[in-house]
């Protein structure tokens, strides 16, 4: 079991990433904030908005659907709307509240949007390149209000013990950079915010 949260509770929070690696905030963000986040980004991928994600960094950046299936655009992009402006400053918020507890040394947030389509999946990663130490902390935000467990598309998180699944449906999940972790194809679209609080390159 991965512990829950309110994002309120930031000592919480931070007990869960400390002893498990990872902490579930069911209800970040509301009802309310979760429906406009979907709404934004069901726009924007109506307007061409996003770009096939790629993999790898530098001269090894390449577009590879059978390890990654994603189509992605960033929350700072002009493009989007006050939704995802919202959403990064209550995130920038968490991030100042983890750092203050755990010394992350995580001077800023970034956010994008995925949508996955229906049989995409990403193999399993780390968010914590080999050369790069920059992300410390992962958050993935779920918009799929309707999803029912028999869709797939678990986000497989490897944990010490075992490997444990989420179910993308609403809420968020905390979890440190580092560890592995794989997305599941679906039956269906899946839609998501992938995050991280990471170290400003210095
Ligand atoms: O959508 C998810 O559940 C995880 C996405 C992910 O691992 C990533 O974008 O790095
Ligand atoms: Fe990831």
């Amino acid at each position: 079991m991965i512990p829950h949260a309110a994002v309120e509770d930031a000592d919480a929070i931070c007990d869960a990433l400390r002893d498990r690696g990872a902490c579930r905030l069911p209800a970040f963000p509301d009802a309310a904030a979760t429906q406009a986040l979907r709404e934004d980004l069901v726009r924007l991928r109506d307007a061409g908005a996003l770009a096939p994600a790629a993999v790898g960094r530098g001269t090894g950046r390449d577009l590879r659907a059978e390890i990654r299936g994603d189509a992605t655009l960033w929350l700072d992009d002009p493009r989007a709307g006050a939704a995802a402006a919202a959403y990064l400053a209550s995130l920038d918020a968490l991030r100042i509240a983890i750092n203050r507890r755990l010394f992350l040394g995580a001077d800023e947030v970034e956010a994008h949007y995925a949508e996955y389509p229906a049989g995409a999946r990403y193999a399993r990663h780390r968010d914590r390149f080999r050369d790069d130490d920059a992300r410390v902390v992962s958050c993935v935000t779920y918009l799929n209000p309707e999803w029912r467990d028999t869709d797939g598309g678990a986000l497989r998180l490897a944990l010490e013990g075992g490997d444990i699944d989420i179910v993308p449906r609403t809420g968020s999940i905390v979890f440190l950079s580092e560890l592995e972790h794989e997305v599941l194809p679906a039956t269906r679209e899946r839609r998501s915010i992938a995050a991280w609080m990471r170290r400003r390159p210095r």
